[in-house]
């Protein structure tokens, strides 16, 4: 048996999904939250980083997030020492019978946490032989202290859909209005942005996706998802980098990747936040 050292970065990949269920950075501690509750039905375990493809969320005739979350990945490489963990997955994805899904992808996933951050990067080749089109991206659960007190920087004068403020056109900044409320905000754009957690800051970037979605479930919503301990609603919010308004096409051979950096900053929770 090999020790580390507990400031050791490290991973806990899931082959089912290509989940990695936890990220702990070294003195950053774990970043995500990971429900305690089992899944319900089939579907992935709450919490971690879900892979969401060719679907995202119920936009189409896929099971909710499409196909990727729920399929057994293969394992294909990992490695770990005092300084990183890296594991990666791949999945061929055949066509389906019925005509659901008449396409062939290969998607690889690749996790590498380090003593400076956690690096997530998605590759999707089309490898049939016609065009296809697809939404999805990955879907982070940030742990944070208390979801109503967390804040999250980077947002402001973006456009905007709110699912529950059909009105809303752009993001007007400031905390975010997480009070109990379901917050589902899908962004025209994808630019850096920081996290405030309650106990740490996180820099968040993504390359190759093209909006994120801001979601956290609220009050009575948390609560009524079977997954989730009571109360466990304020202890995440998903930071989402996607490609949903603009399906992206593939053509036959053609490649798309998209990454997704998480580092951990230097950071005092006694001092000012803004939005
Ligand atoms: O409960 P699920 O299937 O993991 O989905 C969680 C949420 O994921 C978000 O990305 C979607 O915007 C929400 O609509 C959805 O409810």
């Amino acid at each position: 048996m090999t020790s580390h050292s507990p400031t050791s970065p490290r991973l806990t990949p899931s082959r089912a999904g290509a989940q990695i269920l936890q990220a702990h950075l070294g003195t950053g501690g774990d970043i995500f939250y990971l429900s305690p509750r089992s899944p319900v039905g089939s579907v992935p375990i709450r919490g971690g980083v879900p892979v969401l493809f060719p679907q995202f969320a119920d936009r189409g005739p896929l099971p909710k997030h499409g196909l990727a979350r729920t399929a057994l990945w293969a394992l294909v490489q990992e490695s770990k020492s005092d300084e990183a963990h890296s594991a990666v997955f791949e999945l061929a994805l055949a066509p389906r019978p019925l005509g659901v899904w008449p396409h062939a992808a290969h998607l690889i996933l690749q996790a590498e946490a380090s003593l400076h951050g956690l690096r997530l990067c998605l590759q999707i080749t089309n490898t049939g032989s016609s065009a296809f089109s697809w939404t999805g991206g990955l879907h982070p659960y940030f742990a944070v202290d208390d979801v109503q007190t967390c804040s999250l920087t980077g947002l402001a004068g973006l456009r905007v859909q709110d699912r529950y403020d059909p009105c809303l056109s752009t993001e007007p900044g400031g905390a975010p209005n997480w009070n109990g409320q379901p917050v589902e905000r899908l962004y025209g754009a994808c630019p850096p942005l920081t996290l405030f957690t309650g106990s740490r800051a996180l820099a968040i970037t993504a390359n190759g996706f093209e909006q994120w979605m801001v979601w956290n479930p609220g009050h009575d919503g948390g609560d009524a998802l079977p997954d989730l301990p009571t109360g466990d609603w304020r202890r995440f919010v998903c930071i989402e980098p996607v490609c949903v308004s603009h399906p992206v096409s593939l053509l036959p051979g053609q490649v798309f990747t998209g990454t997704l950096d998480i580092r951990v900053l230097p950071y005092a929770p006694t001092s000012g936040e803004s939005a």
